[in-house]
């Protein structure tokens, strides 16, 4: 389907790098390469090829990835590679409500978003003005803000402004402080992540999921590592992620 005016594009050239814009088709300041006339846009569609300034690109249109992996950072963001794990495990899907705890910069509201549109809701409560209002500036982009609340307040102790959530999700040192606030808003048969940075956080989160009846609750870590790929030559990468977060999954049930 040809690109449509107002849509969020990216141009990648033979060096791999990304230039972003809001296509119009008028006049449109490009970093790095100026401004150009967004007409030559007119017609194409995902993957097709453009000259700019003599160089060579290609035009597509971002998935969720790419979203996230080019959002404007403040705090440290829930990687692609526990995203994943998160929307699987929660079983998260299209129509889905979720309540998410700590907005940061929006990488995994970006990602929650884009899975429960566009019938769901993710409803996030963020103690940080800041940071709540990066992160609407980082959603706005995706264009998936329509299907986005936030709240301000702590999630230990605020009047959550949602109930009957199928998922809740926090990114939040303490949060067997919050469960007590939180777990009312969930459903039964619901299910809930946390990710917390440290093992001893680890063990207060699992010890308040357990303490309060959960089920199916298991903790893990992602492990994620890259392959050079060279003919005769192929090997792991010397870069890794190494560490990122712990993950536990649990499952509400009627108590
Ligand atoms: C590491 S950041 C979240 C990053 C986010 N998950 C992402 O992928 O971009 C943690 C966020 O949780 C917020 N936070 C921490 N404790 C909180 C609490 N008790 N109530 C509400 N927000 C909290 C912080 O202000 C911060 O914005």
């Amino acid at each position: 389907m040809a690109f449509n005016e107002g849509e969020f594009l990216y141009l990648q050239g033979e060096d791999g790098k990304r230039s972003w814009f809001r296509l119009q088709f008028g006049m449109i300041k490009m970093g790095g390469l100026g401004v150009i006339d967004g007409k030559r846009f007119e017609g194409l569609d995902d993957g097709d090829v453009v000259e700019i300034v003599g160089r060579r690109f290609n035009v597509f249109r971002p998935g969720v990835v790419e979203l996230m992996e080019s959002l404007d950072r403040g705090a440290q963001i829930i990687t692609p590679k526990d995203a994943c794990a998160i929307l699987m495990e929660c079983d998260i899907k299209a129509g889905d409500r979720v309540i998410e705890v700590g907005a940061g910069s929006g990488g995994l509201t970006t990602a929650l978003l884009h899975t429960v549109a566009p019938t769901g809701h993710v409803h996030t409560v963020e103690f940080k003005e800041q940071n709540a209002e990066k992160a609407l500036k980082n959603v706005k982009r995706t264009g998936l803000d329509q299907y986005w609340s936030y709240q301000i307040g702590d999630a230990r102790s605020v009047d959550i402004d949602f109930d009957d959530a199928d998922v809740i999700t926090t990114d939040m040192p303490d949060v067997e402080n919050a469960l007590d606030n939180l777990v009312p808003h969930l459903r039964n048969g619901g299910r809930i992540c946390t990710y917390v940075p440290n093992a001893n956080q680890l063990e207060l989160a699992v010890n308040a999921l357990r303490g309060r009846g959960f089920t199916d609750v298991r903790s893990m870590e992602i492990m994620r590592r890259g392959m050079e790929v060279h003919n005769g030559g192929t090997r792991p990468s010397f870069e890794m992620l190494g560490h990122t977060g712990y993950l536990t999954f649990a499952r509400k049930r009627s108590v």
